[in-house]
């Protein structure tokens, strides 16, 4: 039995319609009715756990799933001990550090030395400001960061962003690109080795579903 954690949010329909090509159904996650936080596939032969997207690593680390799918972003930010497999190709986004439109910040560099930023990548937006650096306060947020800047708690933020909409609704512009980021197919390192319970099968049809354009 393969034991898979997938992210809710943002990535969890393009990870059910990928392991899906591949013969394992979690549609019944995508049911808003259903509070199950564990499913088996019909067929019985894999699990998946429903869990958040920065807790898809711990699972999988601690090897209560073999696999996982997770953001890049989120790899960077908590740097657990699993072996990266894949690029999945979808859930791209960027990190990066965006300010207010009026404000006259252009890159990172022209912030204010002991400025705030708010984020919810507070190692990578630590290390950001450390390799250029330049001193700044770090101030945690769980989301919604978009209003430090707004409210005046932060010049800055460092955040997630895709189509660039919820920058530009909130008056916010991106002056900075730390790197993109997509969804990874990642694995418990010694269950990867051991390749038991069909997991190089699967990792194999993954693979060939990934590299193959149009999904059935
Ligand atoms: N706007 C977006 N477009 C595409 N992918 C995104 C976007 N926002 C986030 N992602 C990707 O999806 C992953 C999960 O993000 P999502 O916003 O669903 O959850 P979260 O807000 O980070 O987690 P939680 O809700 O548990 O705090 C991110 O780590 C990133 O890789
Ligand atoms: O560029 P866009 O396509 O507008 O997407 C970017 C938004 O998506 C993510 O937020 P999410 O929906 O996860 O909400 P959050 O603020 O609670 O993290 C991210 O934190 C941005 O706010």
């Amino acid at each position: 039995m393969i034991t898979v954690a997938l992210p809710k949010g943002s990535l969890l329909r393009d990870s059910i319609e990928l392991l899906k090509s591949i013969g394992f159904d979690f549609s019944a996650f995508l049911d808003s009715s259903n509070r199950q936080l564990q499913i088996l596939d019909p067929t019985g032969t894999a699990k998946a756990l429903l869990v958040r997207a920065q807790d898809v690593p711990v699972y999988v680390q601690y090897g209560q799933a073999q696999l996982g799918i997770v953001g890049y972003d989120v790899l960077r930010e908590k740097q657990p001990q699993v072996s990266h497999l894949l690029d999945l190709g979808f859930g791209g986004c960027r990190l990066s550090v965006a300010v207010k439109a009026s404000s006259p910040y252009r890159r990172s560099l022209d912030l204010p030395a002991h400025g705030r930023v708010a984020s919810k990548f507070v190692h990578c937006a630590r290390d950001h400001f450390r390799q250029l650096d330049l001193p700044v306060e770090i101030v945690p947020l769980y989301g919604s960061v978009e209003l430090g800047p707004i409210t005046g708690m932060s010049e800055a933020i460092v955040d997630l962003v895709s189509t660039g909409r919820t920058l530009k609704e909130n008056g916010l512009i991106e002056i900075e690109i730390l790197f993109e980021s997509t969804a990874r197919l990642i694995a418990h390192p010694l269950s990867y080795r051991l390749a038991n319970d069909g997991l190089d099968r699967a990792i194999a049809q993954i693979r060939e579903a990934v590299l193959t354009p149009a999904r059935s």
